[in-house]
């Protein structure tokens, strides 16, 4: 495995492995990483010839009040779990190889999917992580790209980006990996106080819940749905609600009533703060499901 941290020199290095016919599987992160990050640096590998992964804390992504100074990193332990992982190139640029001053140019996706959700409590978020994204898919030039679906949002806007720019890459999305107890794997778990830790289980939970409620009914209002939400979390006493929301999946729509015969997939999703650590959540339904009773 070796560390590129030059654009022009990761680009000389795939190139001459293209030129062997590899295919290339790319797994974008911001690093101090866990077993999601295992779970999609895996999977690249097995499908792939070449695996590039990228570890960077994109400035351009976080909001003037939000964690980039204090963001984890540990570049030694990313080094040892991405070599174990059968990482091929680790690209780890700085933020002046990223972003020459001044940046002019930026990708904006718009409509339904960068309105809601996140885009709301994180003004200029997907602006920056469709800028970053679009800018490591053109120097790594990926077969596939390998995004967690923790992030569903991310996946949406991402795949919207390709679509309608006709990139030439496959997104590959994959499966929330979580600790024993159900809470999802994150860096930002490591903020967490124990008396945090141990509450933080109540979002999983929630989604769990909310989940068995609506495959139980031959149709659920999203009322209901967010006040089983809101009253599962509202038992943790250090957990504030930034949004607990239902909405169609890819689209973001609002909708007043789901049916989950009428084939529509829906994402039941949380943000929850803990003191200053903000967490995200989701789970997604598919339609076609016949209601248990
Ligand atoms: N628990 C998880 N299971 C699967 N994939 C994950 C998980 N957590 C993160 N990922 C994915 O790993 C990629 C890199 O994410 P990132 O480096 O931001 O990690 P993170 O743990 O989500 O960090 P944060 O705590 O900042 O949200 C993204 O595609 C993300 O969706
Ligand atoms: C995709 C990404 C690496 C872009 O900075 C980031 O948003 C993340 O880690 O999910
Ligand atoms: N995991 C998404 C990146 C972020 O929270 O900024």
């Amino acid at each position: 495995m070796e560390i590129i941290e030059t654009i022009a020199e990761l680009r000389k290095r795939l190139g001459a492995r293209r030129g062997q016919g590899h295919t290339v599987g790319f797994v974008p992160t911001m690093g101090y990483l866990h077993e999601g990050h295992r779970s999609l640096m895996e999977r690249a590998r097995t499908e792939n010839d070449t695996v590039v992964l990228s570890i960077f804390v994109n400035p351009l992504q976080f909001g003037p009040n939000e964690d980039f100074d204090r963001y984890p990193r540990d570049k030694e332990r990313d080094v040892a779990v991405a070599e174990q992982a059968g990482v091929d190139f680790i690209f780890m640029p700085t933020v002046s190889e990223m972003y020459p001053q001044p940046v002019n140019a930026r990708v904006t996706v718009t409509g339904d999917v960068t309105t809601k959700l996140d885009a709301v409590s994180r003004p200029g978020h997907f602006d920056g992580v469709a800028t970053v994204v679009s800018k490591l898919f053109h120097i790594v030039q990926p077969d596939r790209a390998y995004f967690g679906m923790k992030d569903a949002q991310q996946v949406a806007v991402i795949r919207q980006m390709v679509d309608d720019l006709n990139m030439n890459v496959t997104i590959v999305p994959c499966e929330t990996e979580r600790e024993e107890d159900g809470l999802a794997k994150s860096s930002r778990n490591v903020y967490l106080s124990p008396e945090e830790r141990a509450q933080a289980v109540v979002l999983s939970q929630a989604l769990a819940k909310a989940k068995k409620y609506a495959l139980s009914q031959s149709s659920v209002t999203i009322s209901e749905l967010k006040s089983l939400l809101v009253n599962h979390i509202s038992t943790a006493p250090l957990a504030r609600i930034d949004y607990a929301e239902a909405l169609t999946y890819p689209g973001f729509r609002e909708i007043h009533t789901w049916y989950p015969e009428l084939g529509t997939e829906l994402i039941i999703a949380l943000a929850v703060k803990f003191g200053n650590t903000r967490l995200i959540d989701n789970v997604i339904l598919s339609g076609n499901q016949p209601f248990i009773r």
